[in-house]
């Protein structure tokens, strides 16, 4: 189980961009929403040990300190996807993935051959031999869902991965979502709540930095009844988030 403690954290001194913001992952899939500006990437950053904060942290039930120098096994057990994937230049796909288990450790020759049971995981077994910079936009979130993979990571932190996709790579990405969750983490941050939120989902929601829900995908709707399943979530969104 990971589980931090955000008690606050700003990104310069004086600011407070997170306070009191409680989170703790232990399997499935857990949905990150909130408007433009709330704080989601931030969080995920915040738990990707991109920054320090102030508050506590705990990796299967031990401590570890919520700075940036996080250790190994914890830095081997969380993966993070940000919203833009950047390629590595002149590298193909499953070099690129490759290269990325051996950054985090893997030697080079366990780190090729993960990285192409990384890339069936995520369909992308026929562009391995590709250049990675030639990818589409859905591939390369795939791509960067393997780089995650590839070492084994327990818990994933997925910024918007289906952001600006068609609907048929947004379908995929959810299926890989669907297989991957089955034994891991996945925490997502998301203004796509129809595609992303299931009923076996978790639902949390950031507005101005702090958290305003965690619940399940039944509790997040209990109180909208009407209408399909997108129309009741988009009603409990604004319920939470009123307009300006
Ligand atoms: N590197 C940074 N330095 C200073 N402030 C930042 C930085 N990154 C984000 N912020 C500020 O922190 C706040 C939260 O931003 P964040 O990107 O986490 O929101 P978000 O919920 O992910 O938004 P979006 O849905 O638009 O991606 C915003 O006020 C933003 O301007």
């Amino acid at each position: 189980m990971l589980e931090a403690d955000v008690k606050r954290f700003g990104y310069r001194r004086g600011e407070c961009q997170l306070a009191e913001v409680a989170v703790s992952l232990a399997g499935g899939r857990a949905v990150l929403l909130g408007p433009n500006g709330a704080g989601k990437t931030t969080l995920l950053r915040v738990l990707a040990g991109v920054h320090g904060y102030d508050g506590t942290l705990r990796l299967d039930g031990e401590t570890v300190r919520p700075n940036r120098s996080r250790p190994r096994r914890y830095r081997a057990a969380v993966g993070w996807l940000p919203q833009h994937v950047t390629p590595f230049p002149g590298l193909t796909a499953r070099e690129h993935v490759s290269y990325i288990g051996w950054l985090k450790g893997l030697t080079p020759r366990a780190a090729a051959s993960r990285a192409l049971s990384a890339l069936t995981q995520v369909g992308l077994e026929g562009k391995a031999n590709e250049r990675a910079e030639r990818l589409s936009g859905g591939q390369m979130r795939r791509l960067g869902i393997a780089g995650v993979l590839v070492h084994d990571a327990r818990y994933l932190l997925l910024d918007e991965p289906t952001a600006g996709l068609d609907p048929r790579e947004r379908d995929r990405l959810v299926a890989v979502l669907r297989d991957i969750e089955r034994t891991r983490s996945v925490l997502v941050s998301t203004h796509d709540t129809a595609a992303l939120i299931e009923p076996s989902s978790r639902v949390l929601l950031l507005h101005d930095g702090r958290l305003r829900f965690d619940g399940t995908a039944d509790q997040f709707t209990e109180r909208h009844h009407h209408g399909t399943p997108a129309a009741r979530l988009q009603a409990a969104y604004s319920s939470f988030v009123p307009e300006e």
